[in-house]
Order: C-alpha cells, then structure tokens, then sequence
C-alpha cells in the first residue's frame, strides 16, 4: 500500500531583497525533498532561520518556489488561488504558532468553526452543519462543546485557542497538518497536551503530520522520523529515536548538546556560534565554520547527503518476526563528509560519535 500523500522533489525557494547592485539572493530553501505519507508524524528541526516556516509556506502553496515539484497523492501539483487553491487547501492544513492567527478575536469560536464547516462541507443542512461544528470541537478535547462554542478567543487559554485553531483546520477533513511551531508559544505546562492531541490525529485519522520546531527533544517524543535543517539544507534524516539518540551529523550534535533545559527561565536554548547568512554562505559545507570537525574538503565542497547504516543496537533484527510483516526501515542520511566511504585523503577524521552513529562496537 502506498501511503505517500504529499511529497516535495528538491524543493527551493530564493529570495531577491535589496535594490540595483546591492541586490541579493536569499537562499532560503535549496533542494529539499519531503515525504509525508498517512498515519505518520514527520519532525522539521532546526535554529530560527534554517528555512523551516518557508518549507510550510511552500507546501502550502501559499507562495510560490523557486524550483522543485510538489506532488500530492503522485501528482505533480501548482496552484495559484482561485478554485485550484480551495482545493488543495481542504486537503492540506496548516497549523500556526500564534493560534490567534487562525481565531478571530472579534467572534466566538461557533463563528470561526462555522466558516471553515460551510467552506469545506457546503452542502449539509443545518442540522447537520450545527453537529459537524460540536464534532469538531469535541475531536480536539473542547468540552462540553455547548460552552465552548460560544466562547471568544480572549476567554480561552493559549491550550484551548490552540486546540479551536486545530478543530478549524479539522473542519476542511485534510490528509495533511502542516504544523508550525505549534507549541512554542504555549506555556510548557500545556505543551505535552496538545502534542498528544496531534499525536491521536495521527493515529485515528491517520492525517499525515509535518511538525516544526526548533527542539529537537520534542522531535524525539512526537515524530516517528525526524528532519535536521541547516541553512536551507537537511543535513540529516531517519528515524526520530536513532537521528536524536545516535546522531550523525556534527550539527546534530550540537543542537542536542544544547537542548534546552525545561526547568530553565529561558527555556529556548541556542546552538553555539551563529547560521551564516543565507544571501553568502560559506564555501563547501554551509556548517564548517562552526564545526569542530571540518578538514579542507568541507571547506571547500558541500556534501551530498550520504546514505547511512543503522546503528546495530537499533537495527531490525532478521530474526524477529517475518520479514514481510515488517515495515521497511527508514533510511538513514547525513549531508557529512565524515561518512564518506571513497577514502578520499582530504576528508575530515572521525570523532568519536562517528562510531556510535554507525553503530560500530566501542
Ligand atoms: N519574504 C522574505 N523575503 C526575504 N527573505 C525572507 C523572506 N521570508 C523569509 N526570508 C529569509 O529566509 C530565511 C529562512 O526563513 P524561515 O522563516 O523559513 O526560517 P525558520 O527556520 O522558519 O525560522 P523561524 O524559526 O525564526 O521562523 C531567513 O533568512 C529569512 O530571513
């Protein structure tokens, strides 16, 4: 069975800023590729300005890329606005930051729900229409539905404005949530309830999920496979559990290393050293300035990304269960010259977490 439901080909997006001979190109997204298939959570991961909230305004064709394909269920797809738009919009949702950006504060949520219901579903009677819109908000947790639906979005928690912007994204019933950042503005003690939430989504509806975020620990509990950004690039992808408990990449590395604390007062933790500027990016790998590994081929040639094996303590075991009942293995890859295997003289050596990410005995 084929559960691909929205898929991006080398995906790209360059902005021009300036004017005349000061004019410079924003590289803000080159040549990702991203498959969202149903009943899967897929994490973004990166620093702010890694390219993150482009790749959701792409895929929601809500501006327009540079190069690239999307394709939705196998079909390469553009939309402009119009009808075309609608459409593709019912099947793919976005999920914003700031729930306020989806809630309008100046109508209770009957009034929001309402309108994404009669959008989506224009043919039902008004009884009908009525229960969808309770439905809704009984499907993210909002009960009873009576008093909530009334509400304004001032008279709701961050949690709940957040769960009714979820419920309008529901009302249009699409394959795929694009979620950006969609618990960063809550308060930590709420945060775990709404990834939840998503998380039965996922699993009851079998939506197809792209969750962006900039903590990587989040990645690890929520998404079934995990995404690592740098400066429009990924630089590593697999499996959530082996990309954040056996990572490869040295960025990886650091962003781990400097997860936030969630006691801290300041809990957004940073990455040592700053992302390069994305109108100059440096020569060769866009990372190594800041790593402490980089030999002269990273100075000097970006890396593709490399396939890699699974580390052995995480591997499926051929001897467990028939091979044919198994889901086949997420691959593994990290844009890092470190796991090249043609033996060139000039590549980095290898730290001691090359080791562990390959699965090799220490
Ligand atoms: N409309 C625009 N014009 C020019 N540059 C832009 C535009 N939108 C985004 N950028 C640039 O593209 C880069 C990627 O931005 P983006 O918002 O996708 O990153 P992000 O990883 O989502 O960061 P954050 O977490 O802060 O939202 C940044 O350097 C940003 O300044």
């Amino acid at each position: 069975m084929n559960d691909v439901v929205l898929e991006a080909r080398g995906l790209t997006k360059h902005y021009t800023s300036g004017h005349f001979r000061k004019k410079r190109i924003v590289r803000a997204v080159d040549g990702v590729d991203i498959t969202l298939r149903r009943g899967e959570v897929v994490a973004l991961v990166g620093e702010s300005g890694s390219g993150k909230s482009t790749i959701a305004r792409l895929l929601s064709q809500l501006i327009p890329r540079t190069a690239g394909d999307i394709l939705l269920d196998g079909e390469s797809i553009t939309v402009g606005y119009g009808h075309a738009f609608r459409a593709y919009t019912k099947r793919v949702q976005m999920i914003f930051q700031d729930p306020f950006a989806s809630l309008n504060p100046v109508h209770p949520v009957r009034h929001t729900l309402n309108r994404s219901v009669s959008i989506h579903s224009p043919k039902l009677s008004k009884k009908e229409h009525d229960a969808a819109v309770l439905t809704l908000l009984e499907r993210v947790h909002l009960r009873p539905t009576e008093r909530y639906v009334d509400k304004y979005p001032h008279e709701l928690s961050g949690g709940q404005r957040q769960r009714a912007s979820i419920a309008r994204a529901l009302g249009a019933s699409p394959s795929v949530l694009l979620a950006d950042e969609p618990i960063s503005m809550l308060d930590v003690s709420i945060r775990l309830g709404v990834l939840n939430l998503l998380r039965e989504l996922r699993d009851e509806l079998r939506i197809a999920i792209l969750y962006i975020t900039h903590d990587i620990a989040s990645a690890r509990y929520f998404a079934d496979r995990t995404m690592v950004m740098y400066a429009g690039r990924v630089v590593e992808t697999g499996d959530s559990e082996i990309v954040t408990q056996h990572p490869a990449h040295p960025y990886t590395n650091l962003l781990i290393a400097s997860a936030p604390d969630p006691d801290a007062e300041h809990p957004e933790g940073r990455a040592k050293g700053e992302p390069p500027s994305l109108a100059k990016t440096p020569t060769g790998c866009s990372f190594n300035p800041r790593c402490p590994f980089a030999s002269e081929l990273c100075r000097s040639e970006a890396p593709p990304l490399l396939e890699l094996p699974l580390p052995v303590s995480v591997a499926p075991s051929s001897s467990v269960g028939s091979v044919t009942d198994a889901a086949a293995p997420v691959p593994r890859q990290a844009a890092c010259w470190l796991y090249d295997t043609t033996g060139r003289a000039d590549a980095p050596s290898a730290p001691e977490f090359v080791a562990d990410a390959l699965g090799v005995a220490r």
